[in-house]
């Protein structure tokens, strides 16, 4: 059988190209294969999956016959799933499943360039564009190999008499860098396994250890699916009985990330833990949408000589799938990224349940915790104006009751590191089946995650590398589906932003209309931004104090690379008084503060624990954008600034965005004087257009921002 795989398998892709060392200026190839995938036609229900890869590439790793730029379609090449169980390569079972429960056809570009390679037992790393099917270009080969070892396995085991299997049976180790992640793998790898007498068990992070243990030591393990901090604790630890003396798989998963300095001990811990290549002949497959150089260095000790480097994402050609537009959005400030939010939103919902539009579905980017935590709160708290929350503060799905949210059958949902993992379970789950919903989310579901018809990604910040830019707009537009990608930047952050995401194909958008309003300063706005800044005022006020604080203080140090202090220290404030509402930029401990170089900053209120104020208003302080009893939006206009905060589109006769600023003052050199407020006018309203208003105010002790530049070129 075996050699029937390997015979039948070298039809399955074009022959590997080896790189001659000199033709290329790094080492990166010297002990390796790198096979450029070009693209086979393909042919049935998968199409445009792997459209992108649809020329064949050019470029100094190509072999002969692609060079010329010509179509490389290589006559009898497998495509379709079927054709591996009736040429014997993979097992009829496995296929079974695969071409019935789990509705697959066509092989996608990675899974026929790495399949064969994989069978043959060669050690790979494979790059590969984001929701192009990696996971099962390394499950099926890592379940047959064990199936080709192990015969009996092929049968599924429903007899108790039948072959028993024991913790320490384990055959392949997969590693991914998050416990959502590990428990995605485990649930395809399951549903593969299907038919089989193959077990898997998951080694995640943040579950109860001993359930876990005690599935493995209960029902035994060949492939075990962890991460590495809980897969080091189980397999360092005797009496857990688990080992892997037969282990002859082992998979990285988002290798890039578990090789980078977070990971590595960990990884080096588990690799001691395992036998040596002396003892047991292991094959090592590393997958990634981002394979830098470095992790090529890093691994070449750890793979056998000669493994393979698959790539299906030619040099010259962007990371990302071309059928995303990727859009950039300038706000005015960091106070007005969350009303461009909610725009965007509201805008696309609507766009959404027009005839041919897809319910939305999107999940938005955070550098921090304690936004995300944040910014959900304030999502989920958001009403239409003029209506009111429950008295549970949640309006979702109840008709007719106070209060309705402005997107109703948009469920929000958010995940980040320091939830529970029950919860992070939950919400995970919860977006992986909702039609339409938000994923407020950090980091955690960047890489990997793959939630089913995601049709936007929003970042709300410059990401922290050109990578995870990548691998989080690879959450929309897979398995050949379209979608959206949104990056809402403030004029502070759009040096390093050029920096970080060079030549990516973003295109400038000035569509949203609250991002370009200077909402440190009255003036007048349509009556849609209106609505929109009204909503997220009552929102603001839901939103606990100590949440705000601790955004305030994560910004900070999120931004610790902007060199200009004072210019973060005002955008921040900004944004505390006139995005959240405070009437004072929170204080921060002084320990903190000299921690990130800010002590000596004007506008820094060094204190105890955090503390401020709030009496509503978007727009900061008690008078501010909408403080006030009239406010942005009123009808009437005028002076504004009373104290519970107005924007509203009843307005008030005197209420108004800028207005007199609240006595306690905001951000400025003048912090705390009797007017003060960072741009908070001593009158003014900022009101629906035409309809008043717009005094203006005196903006004492104030600081209004440049405007920004609408003539940037972001087409990088
Ligand atoms: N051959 C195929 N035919 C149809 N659907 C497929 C095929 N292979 C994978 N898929 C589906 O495509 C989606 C994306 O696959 P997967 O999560 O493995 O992508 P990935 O390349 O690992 O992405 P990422 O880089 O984000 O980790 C999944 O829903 C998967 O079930």
């Amino acid at each position: 059988m075996r050699r029937a795989f390997q015979t039948c398998a070298a039809t399955l892709i074009r022959p590997a190209s080896t790189v001659p060392s000199s033709s290329l200026s790094s080492n990166l190839c010297l002990r390796s294969n790198i096979l450029q995938r070009t693209a086979q036609p393909s042919r049935l229900a998968y199409r445009g999956l792997h459209s992108s890869l649809a020329r064949p590439q050019a470029t100094a790793h190509e072999d002969s016959d692609a060079q010329d730029g010509s179509s490389t379609h290589v006559p009898g090449v497998i495509t379709r799933f079927e054709e591996l169980g009736t040429q014997n390569i993979i097992h009829p079972n496995i296929v079974r499943t695969l071409t019935g429960s789990m509705g697959m056809e066509t092989m996608t570009e990675v899974q026929q360039a790495t399949i064969n390679e994989a069978l043959k037992g060669n050690d790979i790393i494979a790059q590969a564009k984001t929701g192009t099917g990696k996971t099962l270009a390394f499950l099926l080969p890592t379940l047959q190999n064990i199936l080709t070892v192990d015969p009996q396995l092929a049968e599924a085991n429903n007899s108790r008499r039948g072959p028993r299997t024991t913790a320490d049976d384990i055959r392949a180790l997969i590693i991914s860098p998050t416990r959502e992640l590990a428990e995605q793998i485990a649930e395809e790898a399951k549903k593969l396994v299907k038919g089989t007498g193959v077990i898997v068990q998951t080694a995640v992070g943040g579950t109860q250890k001993r359930a876990g243990l005690q599935a493995i030591q209960r029902q035994g393990c060949h492939i075990l699916v962890g991460t590495p901090g809980r897969l080091k604790d189980i397999l360092s630890d005797p009496y857990t009985r688990v080992e892997a003396p037969d282990l002859s798989a082992m998979v990285f998963d988002e290798a890039d990330r578990l090789l980078d300095q977070g990971f590595w001990p960990e990884i080096q811990e588990i690799m001691r833990l395992l036998p040596t290549a002396a003892e047991k002949n292991r094959q090592t497959m590393m997958f990634s949408a981002t394979v830098p150089r470095e992790v090529v260095d890093l691994v070449r000790s750890t793979l056998k000589p000669g493994f393979q480097f698959v790539k299906t994402v030619r040099d010259d050609e962007e990371p990302t799938h071309a059928r995303v537009p990727q859009r950039i959005v300038t706000a005015n400030g960091f106070e007005n990224k969350l009303p461009a939010l909610v725009e965007l939103i509201g805008r696309s919902v609507e766009a959404g349940k027009q005839p041919g539009g897809r319910p939305f579905k999107a999940i938005v980017y955070y550098n921090s915790t304690a936004e995300v935590a944040l910014a959900s709160t304030v999502l989920k708290g958001l009403k239409t104006p003029g209506t009111q929350l429950g008295e549970d503060g949640n309006s979702f799905g109840r008709p007719g009751s106070l209060g309705t949210h402005p997107w109703a059958a948009c469920r929000v949902f958010d995940i980040h590191a320091k939830l529970g993992q029950g919860q992070r379970t939950a919400a995970a789950e919860s977006f992986r089946r909702c039609e339409s919903g938000i994923l407020v989310s950090s980091d955690v579901t960047a890489r990997g995650m793959d939630f089913p018809n995601v049709t936007h990604v929003i970042q709300m910040a410059v990401p922290p590398s050109r990578d995870q830019y990548i691998h989080r707009i690879g959450r929309t537009a897979r398995a050949g589906k379209e979608g959206e990608s949104w990056l809402i930047v403030s004029p502070e952050e759009l040096d390093e932003m050029h920096t970080r995401l060079n030549r990516l194909p973003l295109q400038k958008d000035t569509s949203l209309v609250t991002a370009g309003l200077d909402l440190t300063r009255e003036g007048q706005v349509p009556a849609s931004a209106g609505g929109v800044l009204e909503m997220l005022r009552l929102a603001m006020r839901g939103v606990p104090n100590a949440e705000k604080f601790k955004a305030y203080q994560a910004l900070l140090g999120v931004y610790t690379w902007l060199g200009n202090k004072r210019a973060l220290v005002a955008a921040m404030n900004n944004l505390a008084t006139f995005g959240w509402g405070l009437r004072e930029p929170p204080t921060i401990g002084a320990g903190l503060a000299s921690k990130l170089g800010i002590s000596r900053i004007p506008g820094v209120r060094i204190g105890g624990p955090p503390s401020g104020s709030e009496e509503g208003g978007f727009g900061g302080g008690r008078g501010g954008f909408g403080g006030g009893r009239g406010g942005f939006g009123g009808r009437d206009g005028g002076r504004g600034g009373g104290r519970e905060g107005g924007f509203e589109n009843r307005g008030g006769r005197e209420g108004g965005f800028g207005d007199r600023g609240g006595r306690e003052g905001g951000f400025g050199e003048r912090s705390s004087g009797d007017r003060g407020g960072f741009g908070g006018g001593s009158r003014g309203g900022y009101r629906d257009q035409g309809e008043g208003g717009y005094r203006g105010g005196d903006r004492e002790g104030g600081r209004s921002r440049p405007a920004r530049n609408d003539t940037d070129d972001f087409s990088m």
